[in-house]
């Protein structure tokens, strides 16, 4: 280990990538360690050639090591990457750092796209079985978890695979390791700001997992470091109390489960394991799943889970969580008094806690609020008590690690903003409101802009007459054929400041199966403030799940056709 007092100047030597029980131990994704990638750099020597067949990170990682780039950006999510990616598009040189094996971050390794692929093969599941009512004698055998596991690893090689060719050819230099801000040597920096510069430059450090400890002087620094799976006060994760990472990599398909929380993770879990034949309770704090979200929505979300063979229980409150060699035991407080559950796991899923309290992030000075998030303007910049007035801090955050949506496409278009504000261009800041959010549950949930109460607070914008059309989506003749159920509910008003113009189109709320596909559609009419008229006179295909969200628009406007 690196002594962190020790000022070692940073050089260009190869780095090496001798596997240490380090490396392990900062790598806990393992599923790619077999991986061929297409990207091996060229100018590996034979001897790390020979070890890359054992070594834990991706060869696309690069050999020389800058000593001095325009931006460093600290960690390859969907924030950090997005960011390097526009940035180098832009004409910036930059240098992406990564602490895990490979990149993409808990996107592509332990989030999207994993639980994305599971739920792929819930849809399967689900089609098999419906086949078998249609006659097809297609009965589906019991799942098997170890070719599961290879659909879902394969299916994360291949974005991860892709992401990496992409960094490469933009010719980031992509740097393996720990990485921090040094203050010590950025201080003595901060009040000289080279030649041209508005703000100091920054010195970054990265350990490697040899040992070595480089350091690159940059302009600009970005901090995207993610978040991590938040455990309960009442049970710590460990054994059979299990976080996303560990469900995703768990070998079996239990044949029970509790779920602790309702928000995306644990729906998304209940509708797989569900649909993989497990006993699935799922424990909601108030009286419907994603309490945040309209009400309609989680009501309606709850009763076509409830019809995919998920149970809620609604109203508790976790008292505590035990587990023996076989079991796990939860015990709740319900309106009705106290319950004790069994199962053979308990997922956690409470929510994800900012990855800030590194002590060099507070030993920058980058200020956070009082749950961790990183405060930034609406571009990304970082503040600081310790600047002089008026001076920038150089540092800036995006993803996980900023306060609202924690969403990979919000930390894609935050990435972008970063990148061109730091090029000198102006782009339009990210608007949380305007971040789309989607459930993949069976059925799913999506929704996008203000919801009625959000359009009156004031807090927006000044809207006037707001009012709250909802039409049940089973009407709708891909719904009523596939058997399912949903919900949208549009919230329309008329703007304050103008109110003889049109009616907009302020929110749109949808539970229902493929709703995720239509959310796009009802982006742009809220994003682009399209006038309700006219977004209702859009034709739909027939028949079309979708025609779902043109029945409901035209019903908010006054005219619908085929409902009441
Ligand atoms: C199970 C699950 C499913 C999800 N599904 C979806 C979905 O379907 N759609 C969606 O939009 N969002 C989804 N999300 C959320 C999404 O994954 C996150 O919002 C997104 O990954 C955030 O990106 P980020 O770049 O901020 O952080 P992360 O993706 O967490 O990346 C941070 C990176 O920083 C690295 N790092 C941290 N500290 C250091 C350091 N000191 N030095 C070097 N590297 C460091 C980490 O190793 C990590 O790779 C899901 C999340 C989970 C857990
Ligand atoms: N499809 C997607 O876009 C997707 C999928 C998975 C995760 N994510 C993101 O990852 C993040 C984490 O997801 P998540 O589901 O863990 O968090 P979440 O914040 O979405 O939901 C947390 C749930 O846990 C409940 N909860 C909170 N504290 C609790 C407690 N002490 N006891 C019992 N219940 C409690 C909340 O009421 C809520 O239902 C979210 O921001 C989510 O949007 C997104």
């Amino acid at each position: 280990m690196a002594d962190p007092d020790h000022y070692e100047p940073s050089h260009s030597a190869p780095q090496s990538a001798a596997p240490t029980a380090q490396a392990a131990q900062a790598a806990p994704t393992t599923h790619h360690q077999t991986a061929s990638n297409p990207t091996t750099p060229a100018t590996s020597t034979t001897q790390e050639a020979t070890e890359s067949a054992i070594i834990t990170p991706s060869p696309a990682f690069t050999n020389d090591i800058p000593t001095r780039t325009d931006v460093a950006i600290i960690g390859s999510g969907p924030g950090g990457y997005s960011c390097a990616l526009r940035a180098a598009q832009l004409g910036l040189h930059v240098t992406l750092i990564e602490r895990d094996e490979h990149a993409g971050g808990t996107c592509l390794n332990r989030g999207c796209i994993p639980t994305k692929a599971l739920l792929d093969a819930a849809h399967a599941a689900w089609e098999a079985r419906r086949g078998e009512r249609l006659g097809f004698g297609t009965r589906a055998q019991q799942p098997d978890r170890e070719r599961l596991l290879d659909f879902q690893h394969n299916a994360v090689r291949t974005m991860v695979d892709g992401l990496e060719s992409l960094i490469k050819a933009r010719r980031i230099a992509f740097v393996h390791g720990q990485s921090a801000i040094d203050t010590a040597t950025t201080a003595a920096s901060a009040t000289e700001p080279a030649a041209g510069d508005a703000q100091p430059m920054r010195t970054v450090t990265i350990d490697s997992a040899d040992g070595t400890r480089h350091r690159i002087s940059a302009r600009h620094v970005v901090i995207a470091t993610g978040a991590t799976p938040r455990p309960l006060a009442e049970a710590p994760f460990g054994g059979r109390v299990l976080d996303s990472d560990a469900a995703l990599e768990l070998p079996v398909i239990p044949r029970s489960v509790i779920v602790i929380g309702s928000g995306a993770v644990g729906l998304e879990f209940a509708s797989f394991w569900a649909a993989m034949g497990s006993s699935v309770t799922v424990l909601v704090r108030h009286g419907r799943p994603l309490s945040d979200w309209p009400r309609r929505v989680g009501a309606s979300l709850k009763r076509g889970m409830t019809a995919h063979g998920v149970t809620f229980m609604d109203y508790t409150a976790v008292e505590s969580c035990t587990t023996d060699d076989g079991t796990t035991t939860v015990t709740v407080s319900t309106r009705k008094g106290t319950a004790a559950l069994c199962a053979d796991y308990c997922l956690v899923a409470i929510g994800r806690t900012p990855s800030t309290d590194a002590p060099w992030i507070e030993q920058a000075g980058v200020e956070r609020d009082s749950r961790g998030f990183i405060v930034t303007d609406p571009w990304g910049r970082t503040t600081s008590s310790d600047m002089a007035s008026g001076m920038a801090t150089g540092i800036w955050a995006v993803g996980d690690v900023t306060a609202g949506r924690q969403l990979a496409h919000r930390a894609f278009a935050q990435g972008r903003v970063v990148a061109e504000t730091m090029a000198g261009l102006s782009p339009a800041p990210v608007r949380d409101e305007l971040v789309p959010r989607v459930v993949f549950s069976l059925p799913e949930a999506a929704s996008v802009g203000l919801d009625a109460d959000q359009a009156k607070s004031g807090a927006f914008g000044t809207f006037s007459d707001v009012r709250e059309t909802a039409i049940p989506m089973d009407g709708n003749a891909r719904t009523a054929i596939a058997g399912d159920t949903g919900v949208i509910d549009i919230v329309t008003g008329v703007d304050g400041s103008a109110p003889d113009s049109p009616r907009l189109v302020l929110g749109v709320h949808m539970a229902g199966p493929h709703v995720s596909e239509f959310i796009g559609e009802a982006q742009q009419i809220v994003r682009n403030r399209i006038h309700l008229t006219e977004a209702a006179l859009a034709i739909h295909a027939h028949p079309t799940f979708s025609e779902a969200l043109g029945e409901a628009l035209l019903k908010a406007d006054g005219s619908p056709l085929h409902t009441m």
